[in-house]
């Protein structure tokens, strides 16, 4: 079939196709073409060109890709192709190599998290907040690999100062060693002490940048210093570095490329300079730049691998400790964390205790109202009782259905009734209608147990307690707080 033909029996779906189409054309299935030929076909197709509207989307290329099994091809090809016809693309560019389940997306609440991973990072950069936890993520992971690195360079110079001292002229040695000792070693010694020591850590990744600099400028002054008296000695150690700092220094990608840069800089200056065998200069400046080329390559699609599995990481523990509809923890995530409040309560000999939360007649709510508005509701219930939370060992969960905990990691006893009774006003001037309750409007009821944990003690005890509290203050009408007697010893 010629590519005319192809190309004329193949359906228009509209442009910005939400249906798990590829954007622009439905291509038959099975056919597998390369990203580019797919553009070019879309682009060509005559009825793209002639620029109808999406059936679905009223703007061309606005719609995301979410429900494609395509995503990132389809993305990227809307993105070109909008390029190629002169139309708006509206869609960010997605990450150019990884597929992500689109499943995971999905089912992720909306988070900076989830939203860089649909809109990519091609500049491996995030939005501010994100990019101070990778910063976090990157440094506490490559700790021990900044060590390693640090220690094999010190070695490395060594080594080279002995090979120098060994090898070279005294007149040329002198000059080569003094650089590699008081420049580049220390700069590795710096580096491990950032690295070892906690109040320096902040500033590890600058200790390395430096020392990726001063490795860099240094080299390019041993090999010029060398040339300078007429001594010359191999320059690959030079390519050795360039590829040591983009791909073992667990530098960013961009500080490595700004040392490499500078570093490339200082040795074309130094080449031209010193260098007087012109073809030797040609082919080190060319080396130069192809090592640099695949450093910088490489460097790039391993820190955005690494952001890959930071936001992806992220994500799927989302998923198993959140609720995906409130965003509060959920269950599992409740009984792990209160056996670790127990246990540091028990620990500490402080008390610890549970709010058991249930919204009022939620049945009859959902029956009046539909459960689209029922969830409403329950998300709103819930962000109120997020706020209950402010302490670091405090949590708050979705027990189940409408029902709600809240742990308090040692509080004042005698100010947990009102604390109940803080929730249960914010949640009544939230206004929800509930025509079907007594009130009118959404009401909730809480149950409240406190103990102070003793050896052989377990926290079920508690949560038993206030669940009982929780059925009282249901029984005694609703839209109250009651407070249950103390667990064991009150504190
Ligand atoms: N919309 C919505 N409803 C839910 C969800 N989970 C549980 N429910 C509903 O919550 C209601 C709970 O009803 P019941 O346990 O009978 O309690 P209630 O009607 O609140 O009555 P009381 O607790 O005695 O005041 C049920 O109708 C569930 O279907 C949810 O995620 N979304």
């Amino acid at each position: 079939m010629g590519l005319e033909r192809l190309i004329e029996k193949t359906p228009v779906v509209g442009l910005g196709a939400e249906n798990g189409n590829f954007h622009g054309v439905r291509f038959p299935r099975g056919l597998r073409l390369p990203i580019i030929a797919r553009t070019a076909l879309s682009a060509w197709h005559p009825r793209i060109r002639a620029r109808r509207p999406c059936s679905r989307s009223p703007r061309p290329f606005a719609c995301r890709a979410h429900a494609c099994d395509e995503t990132v091809q389809s993305t990227r090809c809307a993105w070109a192709c909008a390029r190629i016809m002169g139309l708006p693309a509206s869609t960010p560019l997605p990450p150019p190599m990884l597929k992500i389940d689109p499943e995971l997306l999905n089912n992720a609440s909306m988070s900076p998290h989830r939203r860089a991973l649909e809109q990519g990072y091609r500049w491996l950069r995030f939005e501010d907040g994100l990019e101070k936890q990778f910063q976090a993520f990157f440094t506490q992971g490559h700790l021990v690999r900044v060590r390693v690195a640090a220690y094999v360079s010190i070695v490395l110079f060594i080594m080279f100062v002995l090979i120098d001292l060994a090898t070279l002229p005294a007149y040329v040695s002198v000059r080569t060693v003094s650089i590699r000792v008081t420049l580049i070693i220390p700069s590795f010694i710096i580096v491990l002490l950032a690295s070892y020591r906690a109040a320096w850590r902040p500033y590890l990744g600058t200790a390395v940048f430096t020392a990726a600099l001063v490795t860099g400028v240094s080299t390019v002054a041993v090999i010029g210093s060398a040339l300078d008296v007429g001594y010359q000695i191999p320059y690959e150690g030079i390519l050795l570095v360039a590829l040591f700092v983009y791909l073992i220094a667990c530098l960013e990608w961009r500080r490595a490329l700004l040392a490499n840069m500078v570093t490339l800089f200082a040795f074309v200056v130094m080449e031209f300079t010193l260098q007087t065998n012109a073809q030797a200069r040609l082919y080190q400046i060319i080396f130069m730049c192809a090592a640099n080329g695949v450093g910088a390559y490489g460097a790039y699609f391993l820190e955005h691998s690494i952001r890959t599995t930071f936001l992806v990481d992220t994500l799927l523990h989302e998923l198993a400790a959140l609720d995906g509809l409130t965003g509060l923890s959920n269950r599992r995530s409740l009984n792990i964390h209160l056996e670790r409040v127990w246990r540091q309560a028990l620990r500490d000999r402080q008390a610890v205790a549970i709010a058991m939360i249930d919204i009022d007649y939620f049945k009859r709510y959902n029956d009046r109202y539909g459960h689209a508005r029922g969830d409403a509701a329950l998300k709103a219930v819930a962000d109120v009782i997020a706020g209950l939370a402010r302490r670091p060992l405090d949590l708050t969960a979705r027990y189940g259905g409408e029902e709600f905990a809240v742990i308090w990691h040692n509080p004042v006893p005698g100010e947990l009734q009102a604390m109940g009774e803080v929730l249960t006003a914010a949640v009544a001037a939230l206004h929800i209608e509930h025509l079907d309750s007594d009130l009118g409007r959404l009401t909730v009821s809480v149950g409240v147990a406190i103990g102070l944990p003793c050896a052989g003690d377990d926290a079920a005890a508690l949560l038993r307690a206030a669940d009982e509290a929780l059925y009282q203050a249901k029984h005694q009408g609703r839209n109250q707080v009651v407070v249950s007697e103390p667990v064991a010893a009150l504190v």
